[in-house]
């Protein structure tokens, strides 16, 4: 049995070999990028408007109008002092230009520019070099790609990104008493759903798994399901069948596969019986197989894993402090995962901690972490990690 934070320390020591692809821009949001960006240019390129107004030569309240500047015109317009040209956001500015005043500050009347107030030095201009200057460092290897920077990208004019590959995933479920949804099922049977949620918060985070099986709780069928899954893929999560029973098997079939434990059960509620395996470069989550200690372990372990396999240069859920809106005692005898429902600045935690109870996760949206024993008062602030 190892500790929360020794179980994270086994996952962040592991050395993978990444592996990088070249993929367009528009198909590269969630990949982190596996070599530095430097600017080729600066951005922007050249001094322009940030208003659609009249660009000024000298600081006055009135002017000759010369001219017009529209946006992507190359054209270089003279100015001399005292004169103006009308300009549009995005255009660039003549040379001479001291100021630009949006068009609402100003009226014309038979070709002279009024101002409603004097103008200052450099007003409403972007200069060039004003965001980036070339050859400076965009973003560092790792950093991974958010709207916001597909969209700097694009403004660099890089039309593809090398990026690190993400991990193939496969998903194991294991269970006699499992039935799909949409089967009719015998008594003693319950049907299965963990892997509709592992499926969907792979998903959410921008993985995807490749093929999803289920096996019997047999040790042979065990094997053998897990060497197939195992040929095609980096990262297999198998849920259930990993802890005591007398059915079973998943661990003792990983072993008989070739797959090394690194840690098996973490003292933890939900998901103690845990596991985490390595084979070469693949890696392995044994998954408990009630639903609320899967999708915990998903979200604590088993994303950062997929996260660092991708290069990644920060992995796993941020973690932020919310002040409790009631008290609570943890008296479940290990450092506890708790849904919770973070609203309005404040955490709740949640009725309904069972293991096996996902109904209070799905209502919930924070996973609130309080350690074996404590009792908080309200108001006191305890670390969530938001998952929804
Ligand atoms: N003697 C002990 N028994 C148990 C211990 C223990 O330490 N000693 N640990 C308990 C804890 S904690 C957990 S968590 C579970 C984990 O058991 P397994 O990983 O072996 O999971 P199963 O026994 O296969 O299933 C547990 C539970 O979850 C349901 N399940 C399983 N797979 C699915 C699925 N795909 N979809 C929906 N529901 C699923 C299954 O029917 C069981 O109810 O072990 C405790 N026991
Ligand atoms: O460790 Mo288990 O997930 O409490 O039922």
């Amino acid at each position: 049995m190892v500790t929360i934070s020794e179980a994270l320390r086994i996952i962040d020591e592991q050395k993978i070999n990444l592996k990088s692809q070249t993929l367009p821009l528009g198909e590269s949001l969630g990949y982190a990028l596996s070599k530095d960006t430097l600017s080729p240019f600066h951005v922007p390129e050249f001094d322009n408007s940030a208003m659609d107004g009249y660009a000024l030569c000298g600081l006055y309240q009135e002017y000759r109008l010369v001219g017009e500047v529209a946006a992507g015109e190359s054209k270089e317009v003279r100015l001399s002092d005292g004169e103006a040209v009308r300009i549009f956001t995005g255009a660039k500015v003549p040379h001479a230009t001291s100021a630009v005043m949006m068009q609402e500050k100003t009226s014309v009347e038979s070709g002279t520019l009024f101002l409603d107030e004097m103008p200052r030095i450099g007003q409403n201009i972007r200069k060039r070099g004003g965001q980036l200057s070339e050859g400076q460092l965009v973003f560092g290897k790792g950093h991974v790609l958010a709207p916001p920077s597909l969209s700097l990208m694009g403004s660099l004019g890089l039309e593809h990104l090398e990026v690190f590959s993400k991990p193939r995933v496969n998903i194991i479920t294991t269970g006699n008493e499992l039935v799909p949804p949409g089967q009719p099922k015998a008594e003693g049977q319950i049907y299965e759903s963990n892997s509709y949620a592992i499926a969907g918060v792979l998903q959410q985070f921008g993985f995807q798994h490749q093929h999803k099986m289920q096996i019997k709780d047999d040790l042979e069928a065990t094997k053998k399901g897990i060497k197939n899954a195992l040929e095609s893929c980096d990262v297999l999560l198998v849920s259930g069948g990993i802890s005591v029973g007398d059915y079973d098997f998943v661990r003792p079939a990983l072993e008989a596969n070739g797959v090394d434990e690194l840690f098996y059960k973490v003292l933890q509620k939900p998901g103690k019986p845990l596991y985490f395996g390595r084979r070469t470069n693949q890696f392995v989550f044994a998954l408990p197989g009630n639903p609320a200690s899967s999708l915990t372990c998903f979200y604590m372990y088993v994303l950062p894993l997929l996260q660092k396999f991708s290069g990644y240069g920060k992995v796993g859920l941020p973690t932020y402090q919310f002040p409790l809106s009631h008290a609570y005692e943890n008296n479940f005898g290990r450092p506890s995962f708790l849904k919770a429902h973070v609203f309005n600045g404040k955490v709740e935690i949640l009725d309904g901690q069972g293991s096996s109870m996902i109904q209070s996760m799905a209502l919930g949206n924070a996973l609130a972490f309080v350690d074996d024993g404590i009792q908080l008062k309200e108001g006191d602030m305890v670390d969530c990690k938001l998952i929804s």
